[in-house]
């Protein structure tokens, strides 16, 4: 399996863990969260974004990088769960990436009719 479609695995059993879809909160932690609503996987990404720079920070005075891996999988995880509370996925993040592939960020931000 490519990593794009390990995404979209997780992004279709995501989808099956919904409510509307028959998603059992007793039996599934993806059902749990989306059941709870969006202040349990707001909480959790805040969270886990803060144990992602703790590990980051923690590889900066020499510590394996495997927790930090690790924390980002985390994040990634609960971000598409609230992609897919909003009627979102990876897919759209992506089209999003591909869309600024080659626009400098420097450039970019010259670019904002606000800046
Ligand atoms: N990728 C994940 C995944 N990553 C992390 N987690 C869970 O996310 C939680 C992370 O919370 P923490 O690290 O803060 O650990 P914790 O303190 O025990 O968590 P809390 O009690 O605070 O919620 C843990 O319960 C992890 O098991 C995940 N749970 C599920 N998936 C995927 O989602 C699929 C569906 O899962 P279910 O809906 O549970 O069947 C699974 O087959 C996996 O592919």
């Amino acid at each position: 399996m490519t990593q794009e479609n390990t995404l979209a695995a997780l992004a279709a059993v995501i989808e099956s863990r919904k409510p509307t879809n028959g998603g059992n909160p007793e039996t599934s932690y993806v059902a749990r969260l989306l059941a709870k609503g969006s202040d349990s996987f707001l909480k959790k990404i805040g969270e886990e974004a803060t144990e992602v720079v703790m590990a980051a920070k923690d590889v900066d005075y020499g510590a394996d990088k495997d927790k930090l891996v690790y924390e980002v999988a985390d994040l990634w995880f609960h971000s598409m769960v609230m992609l897919a509370h909003y009627g979102l996925s990876a897919q759209d993040v992506l089209r999003e990436l591909a869309r600024r592939e080659g626009l400098s960020g420097l450039v970019e931000k010259a670019q904002r009719s606000d800046s």
